[in-house]
């Protein structure tokens, strides 16, 4: 039995058995039903954009998908009046029911290609030539078409059927009844033969789960969810043993057979992966080797010349030969480009409503944080930790005189280092982040549903993690008595934390990238560390820059003037000698903590908790930025280069086909 497995769920067991049967039941009847599905299902089913034709024979026919590229050309701008070209003049087609493979030596442009027919090429690159789908130009978009990328950017924490449920709630129609769901998720995980591992974690870092075949089949799965016509895969047995290649491959193929159009890259599969394949598209430097059935390829390079050794994988052998006859196969296909012209795909983002979007991904990553090590249990052992550490040093800190420094010093460290531990949740962000972007629940909906999950989902915890810490830390050190002292201490110190992660989620939404986020986040706070009046007495901090603005965008400033007026402000301290006078906390506030008495505490912490506020609107921005203006920018500038370079120099042009000699036993090389 695998981890997880359990044996307890057997309603779901029996769900999936029920799956087999029915699918089962619609092969035999020739696949006319939509399998599980309720009738309002089944009309949602068809009707909705989102959820073009399920099943075998929904596929085929008016909604099946045909793609044709033709003179497919993508240049380039790599910098000031530099450009390349990528992909030159390719032309091509992919059946439904056909599985095709887009072969090439590394930088040969097979993810160029894919990108070019998915539509999502990269700002920087410019596409000429047509690209037609049932015989017209038509974009595809999320719903009509998916595209699975080399990377499972899946939660860690998760089964395999949480994951896909998740997923279905949402992207599918809130209309939906939610049998009707799981009998989908459950569907897909029996037609991705997932079965087995359906209740075992993805996996992450500290947590063995299923293996990297399983992981690109959930991938797959997540895709497969909105019952896409065209399917696009980027290496998607990259970095697999060759039977999780091959398994992953067949799986494809079933795909395939069920109507869909299937277009995979793929680098150097084995003889037996490649068998699985119906068509071949081969590349070298951005030109077309070879395009056709690739079953006759082996013969198609025989003919040429370049028999294919025996015992010698096929694949590697095409990749060593390179043959310029692209005339012919432009002829071949001539016929095929005058295909009559057909449905055209609708697209389709989530069909989901923004409460079910908001409410979904709230409680997901709740799950996901309460199961996250890292994130949580870590998290709150580490702050205990620390807080009894700071609760020994400064035990019972009294109010002599060498106790005004200690009380300043322990509020230093809380609201400086203590909160700074908040940098920790980084990883679980990027995470979160990296998913979001691969769900692409776009709009404004789509992404305020995302900020406001995951402020909601770290609530609880922060509030936990915090009032623990914060009540060892109180008692221990003894700091100013008084339950209103006390409240103040542990918002205080709640509201500082959540600033550090609200810009923590900034920063992620900027550079999702662990290393990078998080030198670049302990920098900034370090920063506002340094300006927040413990290391550089407020006054005298540098007047440009340092105190006007950035005193002030420093939380810790804010958290440190409120804490030390929470601590200090009525309580009376001995003076240096005895014979002298108490010195009372307002003194000390004002004339050596520089402290302005005048503004009340609590105007302090409604600071932090807008800069809260604040942050949050700004991740919304950024993601927005990111998404919608970046790439225009990007474009902007790439056009601008490439028109540059139109009119000056020539430079990196890719290496004519015709320019090569072919040895068959060692492959091109440039004459
Ligand atoms: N947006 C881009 N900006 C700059 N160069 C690009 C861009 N897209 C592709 N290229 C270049 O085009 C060439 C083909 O890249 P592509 O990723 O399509 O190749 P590939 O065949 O998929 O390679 P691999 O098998 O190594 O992934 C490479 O030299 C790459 O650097």
């Amino acid at each position: 039995m695998r981890p997880g497995e359990g044996g307890g769920d057997t309603r779901r067991t029996a769900a999936g058995q029920a799956m087999v049967e029915l699918q089962a039941n619609a092969s035999a009847a020739g696949g006319a039903m939509v399998v599980g599905l309720s009738p309002l299902s089944e009309t949602l089913w068809r009707d909705s954009k989102a959820l073009p034709g399920a099943g075998a024979s929904a596929l085929i026919g008016d909604v099946s998908a045909r793609l044709t590229w033709k003179d497919l050309s993508v240049t380039v701008a790599l910098g000031p009046g530099k450009t390349q070209t990528v992909l030159d003049e390719l032309t091509g087609y992919a059946e439904p029911g056909s599985l095709t493979a887009l072969m090439g030596p590394s930088g040969s442009g097979k993810s160029t290609l894919l990108d070019a027919l998915a539509g999502r090429l990269a700002a920087n690159a410019f596409q000429t030539g047509a690209v037609l789908l049932n015989g017209r130009k038509a974009k595809l978009s999320f719903g009509a078409a998916a595209y699975v990328t080399q990377d499972d950017n899946l939660i860690g924490t998760l089964t395999v059927r949480e994951t896909i449920g998740y997923s279905a709630l949402l992207r599918l129609p809130d209309k939906m009844p939610r049998e009707d769901k799981r009998a989908l998720v459950e569907g897909t995980i029996i037609e991705m033969g997932l079965q087995d591992c359906a209740d075992t974690v993805i996996g992450n870092w500290h947590l063995r789960g299923v293996s990297g075949g399983e992981k690109r089949r959930v991938s797959i799965a997540l895709e497969l969810l909105m019952r896409p016509r065209l399917l696009f895969l980027d290496e998607p047995t990259s970095g697999l043993d060759s039977s999780s290649a091959f398994f992953v491959t067949q799986t494809l193929r079933g795909l395939a057979r069920d109507g869909r159009t299937v277009i995979a890259s793929i680098h150097q599969p084995s003889s037996e992966v490649f068998e699985l394949f119906d068509m071949l598209f081969l590349l070298s430097g951005g030109k077309t080797v070879y395009f056709g059935q690739a079953s006759q390829a082996c013969e198609f390079f025989a003919q040429a010349g370049f028999p294919c050794p025996p015992l010698r994988n096929p694949s590697d052998h095409f990749l060593r030969c390179v043959n310029s006859d692209f005339d012919k196969v432009k002829a071949t296909l001539k016929g095929s480009m005058k295909a009559r012209k057909g449905t055209v795909l609708d697209s389709g983002g989530s069909q989901a409503s923004f409460l079910m979007q908001a409410y979904t991904l709230t409680k997901r990553s709740f799950i996901n944080m309460s199961r996250d090590f890292g994130y949580y249990w870590l998290r709150l052992l580490i702050y205990i930790l620390v807080t009894v550490c700071i609760g020994t040093i400064y035990l019972d800190v009294g109010t002599k005189y060498t106790s005004i420094l200690a009380r300043g010093a322990c509020a230093a460290f809380v609201f400086g280092f203590v909160t700074f531990m908040s940098i920790g949740g980084f990883p679980s962000f990027v995470e979160e982040m990296k998913v979001f972007q691969r769900e692409r629940l776009n709009g404004h909906y789509g992404v305020a549903a995302f900020v406001i999950s995951n402020t909601l989902s770290a609530t609880p915890f922060l509030i936990l993690i915090c009032f623990l810490s914060g009540t060892i830390c109180y008692f221990m050190v003894r700091l100013h008595p008084g339950f209103e002292h006390y409240i103040f201490f542990v918002l205080n110190l709640y509201a500082s934390v959540t600033v550090v992660e609200s810009l923590m989620m900034v920063i992620a939404s900027v550079i999702p990238n662990f290393l990078m986020g998080i030198i670049i986040g302990a920098g900034i706070q370090g920063i506002f560390m340094l300006v927040s009046g413990y290391f550089r007495l407020p006054q005298d901090i540098p007047k440009p820059f340092w105190r006007y603005p950035m005193q002030y965008i420093s939380f810790h400033y804010w958290a440190l003037q409120g804490q030390c007026q929470n601590d200090l402000q009525g309580l009376v301290f001995d003076n240096q000698y005895p014979d002298q006078p108490k010195i009372p906390g307002d003194f000390i506030l004002k004339y050596i903590f520089q402290i302005n008495v005048e503004r009340s505490k609590w105007i302090d912490l409604s600071v932090i908790f807008s800069m809260i506020f604040i942050y949050r609107i700004l991740f919304f921005l950024m993601i927005k930025v990111n998404e919608d203006v970046m790439p225009w920018v990007r474009g902007h500038i790439a056009r601008k280069r490439i028109q540059k370079k139109d009119s000056g120099p020539t430079f990196g042009k890719t290496p004519s086909l015709r320019g090569y000699v072919v040895d068959p036993e060692l492959g091109p090389n440039e004459s």
